[in-house]
């Protein structure tokens, strides 16, 4: 049982993509319309919204945000080089079908604060497209001081797997650490800062469709990831000013403006376009109680639905600590080829299907069709394991970012030193074990 009975502080409001109304200040929202002639307190009145105007109610987002300067109000933006970034896949050449693992980055040498720190691994698509995602990996040792950032190319899917990281957010304060995640939309204003002194993680930049929680079919009301375990953040805002940066990641570059005050500056806002943190140990897990185990969809925390009724974009999947109840089964991850890609990171623990070498920080790459599955240690241990009784995968908590296109690793990731040279011969020891003489 993970700690149910404790509220969710009270800075943050519950729900998976409600219609929140929060104010910092008593008042600051004006009541029933979102544009009067003159706002509260001297406050702007500014939208944002994160789909289409037309979109159908259900999925349809934006907020309302009332702010003490709009968000034009800033100098023009220049390129910065961003060496280490890559956003359009479709530039990216072809690799190998080769299984390939990573050991975790160091942390930086330099200082490097959460937007410096970013290293693109993978993806596919293109933000221009509004399809596919970039996965990167974060290392920061500094806050970020005197500088905001926004992406305008997609949604941003953190993964903290090493020190807390508190969110400064247009909509509030959002503070998480290992074991959770953030979202931040498309758009949205912050500044991270690092309680612990320094912060590694993933990130899944999504240039789909927002992320979203899957239906439940057959499944029922309840289980996976439950709604109300998502928290946004309440209204705080900043009211500084000063010499700021305002870093933008749009169209696949870096961009950076002069502002002369906090952007942090909403004071009230109401809607459903918000960021959100979720503790993915407080995930519902469901899974076999006779035999085999299901497709690992069963532990879909998070989807990017593709325009393709039940194909995802990207899928957020976790293998979370858990009972393995099924009898006379080989109880770890089967051997398998997919038609999906899969990215993989662990947050903690060790990983069932991997007795060694896949490490908390690390991360792996299965493209479509390329055959994986436990290593021979733990398809020796497996074999033999006396499944009479339920075993616990205690301590573990890995994920994974599924899509159906080829996840393109790049070139940084393939010339890192921390590429395993040697991932492929966690297989060679795979004994021919068949004898047409027994069964
Ligand atoms: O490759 C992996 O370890 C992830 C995975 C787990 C599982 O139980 C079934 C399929 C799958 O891709
Ligand atoms: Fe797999």
């Amino acid at each position: 049982m993970n700690d149910a009975s404790r509220p969710p502080a009270a800075s943050y409001l519950s729900g998976f993509g409600n219609e929140f109304a929060t104010e910092a200040l008593e008042g600051a929202l004006p009541v029933g319309q979102n544009s009067p002639q003159r706002a509260p307190y001297g406050l702007y009145a500014e939208q944002i919204s994160g789909t289409a105007f037309t979109a159908p109610r259900s999925h349809n987002r934006r907020s309302w945000l009332y702010r003490i300067r709009p968000a034009a109000v800033h100098l023009p933006f220049t390129l910065v080089e961003s060496p280490a970034l890559v956003s359009d896949f479709a530039t990216v050449p072809p690799t190998p079908p080769n299984q390939l693992r990573w050991d975790p980055l160091p942390m930086p040498a330099a200082p490097t604060d959460f937007i410096d720190g970013w290293f693109t691994m993978a993806g596919n698509g293109a933000p221009d497209a509004l399809h596919g995602c970039a996965i990167h990996l974060y290392a920061a040792n500094r806050p970020m001081q005197q500088r905001y950032f926004y992406n305008a190319d997609g949604e941003l899917l953190i993964v903290p797997q090493q020190g807390r990281l508190q969110i400064d957010t247009e909509m509030g304060r959002i503070t998480v650490e290992p074991q959770e995640i953030a979202v931040i939309p498309r758009g949205v204003r912050f500044r991270v800062e690092l309680p612990d002194g320094e912060a590694r993680g993933y990130i899944c930049e999504n240039y789909g469709a927002l992320f979203r929680l899957p239906d439940l079919g057959v499944i029922g009301s309840n289980g996976l990831a439950n709604p109300r375990d998502f928290l946004t953040p309440a209204a705080r805002y900043e009211d500084l000013e000063g010499d700021f940066e305002l870093l933008a990641k749009f169209s696949g570059r870096l961009w950076s403006a002069r502002i002369g005050h906090s952007p942090l500056d909403v004071v009230a806002w109401h809607g459903n376009y918000a960021p959100y943190k979720y503790d993915l140990r407080r995930f519902n897990a469901i899974g076999s109680i006779s035999y085999d185990h299901p497709d690992p969809s069963i532990f879909l925390v998070l989807q990017s639905p593709s325009d393709t009724p039940g194909v995802d974009s990207i899928d957020f999947v976790i293998f979370p600590p858990r009972w393995l109840a099924a009898e006379n089964t080989f109880r770890p991850p089967w051997f398998h080829r997919n038609t999906a890609s899969e990215f993989m990171g662990l947050i903690h623990g060790a990983y069932d299907a991997k007795a060694e070498g896949f490490v908390p920080g690390g991360a792996s790459l299965h493209n479509c069709m390329s055959g994986h599955g436990p290593d021979a240690d733990t398809f020796a241990k497996a074999s033999g394991a006396d499944t009479s009784r339920p075993g616990k995968v205690a301590d573990t908590m890995a994920f994974m970012f599924e899509t159906p296109a080829v996840i393109k690793p790049t070139r940084f990731a393939l010339e890192a030193s921390q590429l395993q040279s040697t991932y492929f011969q966690c297989w060679q020891n795979l004994a021919k074990n068949f004898n047409p003489e027994t069964r």
